[in-house]
């Protein structure tokens, strides 16, 4: 028998792809518009179409619309740390116990914050919500692929300023085109020179050979990854890597990475032990959240418990987690097989 609904949200969960600028709860994207002096339609219907993906999305492209209408009030520190705190009341719903939680430092330097105090004010957001809700998080920072190498660039520096807290990885995020590694090459050598730990987006709607680029590129994590599908002969070297797939049900849908449901290769995926990993991707723009995306995993393939708790230790295992956040919570990931 499928496990009850309390019984999935009461599972304890890690989630490793939540985008900061996707997932904000419409109460606070009202305070966060009112701050920003924006006006929004009153109804909440309305509202919510606007920060919705459209229910006809054709593409990834269409699924990244609604992200224009919630950047302009992300401009400032006080709105960025509210977002961030936002987002881990949300996890603390979902009884998750560690997040990483992504963005792209870039987006939020339309008025006059510098990339670093960008991240410092997310990171800000993300300790006051550890504090409050009892969620450990840390930040993901994205590159955009449709900024120049250089701009992205800007964002690695980052990690080299000996300034970031509460930070602990990187990715590449926005539109993908095969082939897209390759224009990143030099961004990708600096990171993994400096053990800067490395998911990048592929294989969402491009190719699965972005998939076998990005791992030979140094990413030990794949958001998405969903065309991997397609190279089922590379799904051993996947398991032999220990590749984690940040695969995200609603969104996937949604952005058309398969056409229907009954293509989805998650549970292909987990029987032939690659390992994969539940995620929202967006809450807000793909109106969900972590729990119900274990409902829905849950209605189409009945797992046992068992079978979400070895998803969740693979989440563990893949995290960019801190070695003291790692302890904390071995006793809660770590299931004995033996
Ligand atoms: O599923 C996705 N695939 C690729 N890019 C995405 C996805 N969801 C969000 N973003 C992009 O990442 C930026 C930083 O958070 C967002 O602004 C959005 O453009
Ligand atoms: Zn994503």
């Amino acid at each position: 028998m499928n496990l009850s609904h309390t019984e999935l949200n009461q599972l304890p969960k890690i989630e490793l792809h939540c985008h900061l600028d996707g997932s904000i709860s419409m109460g606070t994207i009202r305070v966060l518009a009112e701050k920003a002096g924006i006006s929004l339609p009153d109804s909440d219907a309305a509202l919510r179409e606007k920060i919705t993906a459209p229910e006809n999305a054709e593409s990834l492209l269409d699924y990244l619309a609604p992200f224009d209408f919630v950047l302009p009030m992300l401009q400032t520190k006080e709105a960025l740390s509210l977002a961030a705190y936002d987002v881990l009341k949300q996890a603390k719903q979902d009884n998750i116990r560690y997040i990483e939680v992504r963005f792209a430092p870039t987006l939020h330097t339309e008025k006059d914050l510098t990339l670093l105090e960008v991240v410092q004010a997310v990171t800000k957001g993300l300790a006051d919500g550890e504090r409050e809700f009892d969620v450990k998080a840390n930040a993901l920072l994205c590159g955009m692929r449709h900024e120049s190498a250089a701009s992205v660039m800007q964002v690695i520096d980052l990690f080299l300023t000996g300034e970031l807290t509460h930070v602990a990885g990187f990715d590449l995020a926005g539109g993908e085109s095969d082939g897209f590694v390759g224009e990143f090459t030099s961004v990708l050598e600096k990171v993994t020179a400096h053990d800067i730990p490395l998911t990048l987006h592929a294989g969402e709607c491009g190719c699965a050979q972005n998939v076998m680029d990005a791992i030979k590129q140094g990413a030990t994590r794949i958001g998405h990854g969903v065309a991997i599908k397609d190279m089922p002969e590379k799904w051993a070297e996947l398991i032999d890597k220990k590749i984690t797939l940040e695969m995200a049900p609603t969104s996937n849908i949604q952005t058309k990475a398969v056409d229907k449901i009954e293509n989805y290769p998650f549970k292909t995926l987990l029987d032939a032990g690659v390992r994969v990993t539940i995620n929202t991707d967006n809450r807000t723009v793909s109106g969900t959240t972590l729990t119900d995306e274990y409902i829905k995993i849950s209605e189409w393939y009945a797992l046992k418990e068992s079978e979400f708790r070895q998803i969740a230790q693979y989440a563990y295992e893949a995290s960019f987690m801190t070695p003291q956040q790692r302890a904390a919570l071995k006793d809660e990931f770590v299931i004995d097989n033996k």
